[in-house]
């Protein structure tokens, strides 16, 4: 069975639809890309995943299972946090991933956790007092202490060094080898080859879906949104 089922989903907001009848499946232990150009739906998708959104038509199914059939169980099974921008200042590195690792209820290794993104200098410092780059490291350090099985992540490697980046797709590689189930949407398309198995593109309201090994991801963007770039 597949991890995350999205069967005939289709949404509007107000006047305008962003998904039209589009199906999907991700699997246990992948990491799948998701492009699109600025304003298609990626972060509306997310949302509509983590039940954020009201009025959708279609389903959408982890482990099977619809939201309303066991909520607790369905939101503990996801983690996304749209940017750094939510984290809280007064709290510190370490106080935020206890709080995850609480909420969430799972049994990560935070100390490993910390080492594997080269965190420790600034563990005990609070949000306040950070860099962008050392936020990014904490949210993404923050997907691995929920333990969670789906993880949505919207543009995870924004503001982060070439050595960072490196370092945040070979712990993103990591957990999809637990068995994570990865969907990370980015405009950068270098970056996502990298760590992608697959590539979801929307367009014409629906999913387009590549394994990103055998095509060029930015030859189908440019020959999926021609019209755009012209
Ligand atoms: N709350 C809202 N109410 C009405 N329209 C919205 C709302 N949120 C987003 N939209 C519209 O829906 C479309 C899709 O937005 P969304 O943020 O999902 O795009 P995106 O693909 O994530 O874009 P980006 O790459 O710029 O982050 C846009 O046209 C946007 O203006």
């Amino acid at each position: 069975m597949a991890k995350l089922s999205i069967n005939n989903l289709s949404f509007f907001y107000k006047e305008k639809e962003i998904l039209k009848n589009a199906s999907l499946t991700l699997d246990e232990g992948t990491i799948t890309g998701l492009i699109a150009p600025n304003g298609t739906g990626k972060t509306t998708f997310i949302k509509l995943i983590i039940n954020l959104l009201t009025s959708k038509q279609g389903e959408i199914l982890i482990d099977g299972r619809k939201y309303k059939e066991n909520r607790e169980k369905y939101l503990k099974s996801i983690f996304f946090l749209p940017s750094s921008e939510n984290l809280y200042i007064h709290l510190t590195v370490m106080e935020h991933l206890q709080y995850v690792k609480k909420i969430w209820g799972s049994s990560a290794d935070l100390s490993g956790i910390i080492r594997e993104l080269r965190m420790g200098d600034y563990q005990n410092k609070k949000i306040k007092t950070l860099s962008l780059g050392m936020k990014q490291h904490l949210l993404i350090a923050l997907y691995a202490a929920s333990g969670a099985s789906v993880l949505l992540l919207d543009e995870p490697m924004n503001s982060l060094d070439p050595t960072s980046v490196k370092l945040v797709s070979n712990f993103l590689k990591r957990l999809k080898n637990e068995g994570k189930t990865i969907l990370f949407s980015s405009h950068n398309l270098v970056n996502l080859a990298e760590v992608c198995d697959k590539a979801i593109y929307i367009k014409e309201k629906q999913f387009s879906v590549f394994h990103s090994q055998e095509i060029d991801l930015q030859e189908t963007y440019n020959d999926f949104y021609e019209e755009e770039i012209e």
